[in-house]
Formats: C-alpha cells, sequence, structure tokens
C-alpha cells in the first residue's frame, strides 16, 4: 500500500481568519483536497484560535464521517481549556476522529517544533491515549527521529507521527544525507515496537520523493504550510486568466 497523503487545512483557516468573514471556505477546501484524490484531512486548532476553530473541527469531522475518509486531528493533550477551546481530548469526545494525533506544542510556538520526551511524557500519556483509544480514535505521537519510541508503543500508541521539520531543513541546506539515517533508524525502531509511521511537518513537493524512497513503510503523510503555499503558484496563473477574461467581456 502506498503512503497517504492527509492535507492539513490549518492554513486555509489563517487565510480566512485574516478578514474575518467565511472565505476561503475551509469546507470547499476540504471537498477539493477530496475530490482530487486525498486520502484524509487533517486539521491541528489551536488554544489561540489563530488556525482552525471549534466548529471548523466538529463541521470537518462530519465532512470526513460523511465522505468516508480519514479524519485527523492534531493537538496538545495537556494545554488547558479556555474560552474558545474546549481542550484536545474534549474536542475529540465531540468530533471522534479517525485518528488523534497527539503534539508537544506550547501557545507561545510558532508552529510545532518537536515530538515529545517518552521518558518524561510517558506516564502523563498513558491515560489519555487510553480515553483516545476508548473513544475510537487510532492514536498516534508526535515524535522526533532519534526518540526512544518503543516507550511510545509501551504506553499504547498506534503510531508515531516523525517530526520531519529537521529532515525538510537538511535537504533545503543540501545536507539531506546527514539527516536521513537517524529518520531510517527510528522508523525500523517504530516497526520493531509494533507501531505504524505517519511523518509530516514541512514536508513539499521537492522534499517529500527523497524522504519517502528512503525511510521505507510511511504510512501517512500530512502536509499542509508547503502544499497550500504551492497551491498559490500551480493555481495563480489559471485565476488571473479568469479575472482578465471577465474584463475581456465588459
Ligand atoms: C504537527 C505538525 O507538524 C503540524 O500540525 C503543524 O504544526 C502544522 O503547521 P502550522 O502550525 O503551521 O499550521
Ligand atoms: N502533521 C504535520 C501537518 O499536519 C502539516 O505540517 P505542515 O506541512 O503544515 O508543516
Amino acid at each position: 500500500m502506498s503512503c497517504r497523503l492527509s492535507v492539513n487545512l490549518n492554513k486555509i483557516a489563517v487565510l480566512r481568519n485574516s478578514r474575518g468573514g467565511g472565505e476561503p471556505d475551509l469546507l470547499r477546501a476540504a471537498r477539493t483536497c477530496l475530490d482530487a484524490g486525498a486520502h484524509g484531512i487533517t486539521v491541528h486548532p489551536r488554544p489561540d484560535a489563530r488556525h482552525t476553530r471549534h466548529d471548523d473541527v466538529l463541521a470537518l469531522a462530519e465532512l470526513a464521517r460523511g465522505s468516508g475518509v480519514e479524519f485527523n486531528l492534531e493537538g496538545n493533550p495537556f494545554a488547558p481549556a479556555r474560552e474558545g477551546y474546549a481542550g484536545f481530548l474534549r474536542l475529540c469526545e465531540l468530533a471522534r476522529p479517525a485518528q488523534a494525533t497527539l503534539v508537544p506544542d506550547s501557545d507561545a510556538q510558532l508552529t510545532s517544533d518537536h515530538g515529545f520526551d517518552f521518558a518524561r511524557d510517558g506516564q502523563a500519556l498513558r491515560p489519555l491515549v487510553a480515553r483516545l483509544k476508548a473513544l475510537g480514535c487510532r492514536v498516534s505521537l508526535f515524535a522526533d527521529a532519534g526518540a526512544d519510541v518503543a516507550q511510545a508503543a509501551a504506553i499504547g500508541a498506534d503510531r508515531i507521527e516523525l517530526y520531519t521539520g529537521p529532515y525538510a531543513e537538511a535537504f533545503a541546506a543540501g545536507r539531506a544525507a546527514d539527516a536521513l539515517p537517524a529518520f531510517v533508524v527510528t522508523a525500523q525502531a517504530a516497526r520493531d515496537a509494533g507501531l505504524a509511521i505517519n511523518a509530516g511537518h514541512d514536508l513539499s513537493q521537492a522534499n517529500l520523493g527523497a524522504f519517502l524512497d528512503a525511510v521505507p513503510g510511511v504510512e501517512e503523510v500530512s502536509i499542509g504550510h508547503a502544499l497550500v503555499g504551492e497551491a498559490l503558484y500551480e493555481g495563480l496563473a489559471a485565476t488571473v486568466a479568469r479575472y482578465l477574461a471577465i474584463l475581456a467581456r465588459r
């Protein structure tokens, strides 16, 4: 089975939120991705609601369920609830995502930038993983290359998501070969521990192929930032042409 693509729609929500209205429409964007063949939809709502919000999560979960595709909800299970953010576990109870991906990011972070320290966080994660599994969610834990992923299996996770930010950075600097061995070793350790493997963060058309060639057996990649940026480039010419056609008819 080849690797599946889950499209992260956070950046569509950022664009929408910048004007305060409903455009671009998140559900339309989700449908467009699914019509194009994407295997699933990912969002990573933050407690400060700068990306997708509570109602978006519920609407996208419904759309994914109705379309028979995976909805992957990402978040920090330790971040407290606040006005506008019910908390990750509560959101999962309400949205029932097919996959819950736990990420140890703090509010102050621009974006996710590391995986769990399983030796430190394992005991606290264990009951949360069990609760999510009782809800029917597959549970994936965000992990750095080099993490002790056997401990992720020991606390009940189904998968790890390899944090690929450092690979993307190395690739851009022409040093992919330096970064990849740690991912290969960690992926093998995950498989040995009975875990399936997802990967994500800063993957792009430029760096994805080389990653998957080097790290066999990745089941799913979730991609948002680069994909949305690339969609702008690849859609701009056609869109400008449509505006010009409107002008030309007047
Ligand atoms: C876990 C992960 O890597 C993604 O959820 C990422 O955080 C999304 O990127 P943004 O924070 O830029 O939306
Ligand atoms: N889990 C990673 C993800 O959902 C998307 O990350 P990015 O492509 O926006 O960096």
